[in-house]
């Protein structure tokens, strides 16, 4: 069982793809349901630790993992029992489960047992699930102690994240690629823990979990997606190269007093602050705002938007930032001053998901719209929330699995800005950079557990650079 960090995002239609050129290479359709249904059973017989186990059959091919999970949990020596919501309707469902010698319950007078595995329906879900499946399906894993899904919880929508009926799991066991239901919420939710089992589809992706940082050494042997790289001083390091931010200051100076902590405490080698306001951190440069102060060639990245306002006045600021041509940075009211037709190529945008919708709207799922977004801007777009998806215009996606829902409070989305910045301005791409610095940011969360402030999570920042 693999986890998730760093591994290839497929659609069901890009996994249905791959699994037919597989085929079309030499192997059938029932090896690789052999494959998928004995990985679900070893992994399966492990969690279950000589526990029953019920096993939800559905038509499809999903299903069909199920019955061969079943046989081969039965030749283990496990207590396991079928209950199927229907005949298998599949072709390889079909002969998967004639190799199923046990009885099948009807679903809906199905007996609950310890362990619960759903395998009634994968990516092929084509509709919201009946009450006649959905209420049998949530009094089995409610009587349950562990609830397993196979390849994703039955009912959740596998290329947007809708949740159509689905019970809760606990762990979910996908086959060869992550779906983006894994990663979307709130479908994410649904799926519990997601660990990876191999059944030897060979899978190419434009869109990868994003993966945390590996040791130099590390990064040609793993077979994920390139790692993200933070980076660290050298010997001839100084201020400037480590990299120079800028946070446009506003209305609200608590917000770009955090940007600025946050820009520090990733590794930012000097911090101006542009704007009112006076105090600790010693370190942090304090200037008043002007354009003139925006044309240093040394910034490599300027933040503008947290707690800037939207006056006139801040717009002026917005537009001066705007034409000062260096790596930007725009979040918060900045992104309801701006006309998205004046963002600068090579901008990285910040937004969550209220100041998406007001830039972009809310058409499709959020990964294809937060490509599409990047794709007619020429941004990188960071579309925030507990499940935050990095677009690059050139149609990379990264999606953030692990975060923290303490994440959810006051200031957080500043201090992501400011380490982005940081990232930036040490000489990341835009893409590199957005990826830096959101994965620091949920590692700094996960460090400090519940109920932290902003205040905390931008100081934190610095124990997560490794
Ligand atoms: N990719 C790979 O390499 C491999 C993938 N494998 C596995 O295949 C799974 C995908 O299989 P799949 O395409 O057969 O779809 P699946 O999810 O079983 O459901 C389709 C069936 O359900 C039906 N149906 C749909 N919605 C419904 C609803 N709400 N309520 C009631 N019925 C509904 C639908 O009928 P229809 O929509 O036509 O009415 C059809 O009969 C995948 O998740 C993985 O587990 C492995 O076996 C090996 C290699
Ligand atoms: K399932």
């Amino acid at each position: 069982m693999i986890p998730l960090d760093g591994q290839p995002i497929l659609t069901a239609g890009e996994m249905r793809a791959a699994e037919e050129a597989t085929m079309v290479a030499g192997t059938s359709v029932d090896t690789l349901m052999e494959r998928a249904g004995e990985g679900v059973a070893v992994a399966v017989h492990r969690l279950a630790a000589g526990a029953d186990i019920v096993i939800l059959c559905g038509p499809g091919n999903n299903g069909g993992d199920g019955y061969v999970a079943a046989a081969a949990l039965h030749r283990m020596g496990a207590a396991v029992r079928v209950a199927a919501s229907g005949a298998p309707a599949s072709p390889a469902a079909v002969r998967a489960a004639a190799r199923w010698h046990g009885p099948v319950e009807a679903l809906a007078q199905a007996e609950p047992a310890t362990i619960l595995v759903d395998a009634l329906f994968g990516t092929g879900l084509s509709r919201p699930l009946a009450d006649e499946v959905a209420a049998p399906l949530h009094r089995l894993a409610r009587a349950a102690r562990l609830r397993i899904a196979v390849d994703v919880p039955s009912g959740v929508g596998s290329d947007d994240g809708a949740v159509l009926g689905a019970a809760t799991c606990d762990i979910t066991l996908a086959l060869e690629a992550a779906k983006p239901a894994h990663l979307l919420q709130p479908a994410a939710q649904a799926c519990g823990t997601v660990r990876l089992i191999p059944i030897g589809v060979p899978v190419v992706s434009h869109t990868h979990v994003l993966s945390s940082p590996l040791p130099e050494g590390e990064r040609d042997m793993a077979c994920v997606a390139p790692s993200i790289t933070l980076p660290t001083p050298g010997p001839n390091s100084h201020k400037y190269t480590r990299g120079m931010v800028a946070i446009v200051a506003g209305g609200m100076a608590g917000a770009s007093e955090l940007a600025s902590i946050a820009a520090m405490r990733a590794g930012a080698g000097y911090v101006l602050h542009l704007g009112e306001g006076q105090g600790p951190p010693h370190a942090l440069v304090r200037k008043i705002f002007s354009a003139d102060a925006l044309q240093d060639a040394r910034i490599g990245a300027i933040v503008v938007g947290p707690g800037l306002g939207r006056d006139d006045a801040t717009r002026r600021m917005l537009d001066a930032s705007l034409a000062a041509h260096r790596p930007l940075v725009i979040d918060g009211d900045a992104l309801r001053l701006i006309d998205p037709t004046t963002i600068p190529a090579g901008s990285i945008l910040t937004p969550h998901g209220g100041e998406f919708s007001h830039l972009f709207g809310q058409e499709g799922d959020k990964i294809t719209r937060t490509r599409r977004a990047a794709a007619q801007t020429g941004a990188v777009i960071v579309h925030k929330g507990p499940d935050t998806v990095i677009a690059a215009p050139d149609g990379r996606v990264t999606v953030a699995g692990e975060g923290s829902p303490w994440l959810s409070t006051a200031g957080t989305g500043d201090v992501l800005a400011g380490a982005i910045g940081a990232m930036r301005a040490a000489g990341l791409d835009p893409f590199a950079a957005a990826g830096a610095g959101v994965w620091l940011h949920g590692a700094a969360a996960r460090r400090l557990g519940p109920a932290f402030i902003a205040d905390d999570l931008a100081d934190a920042l610095s124990a997560v650079r490794g």
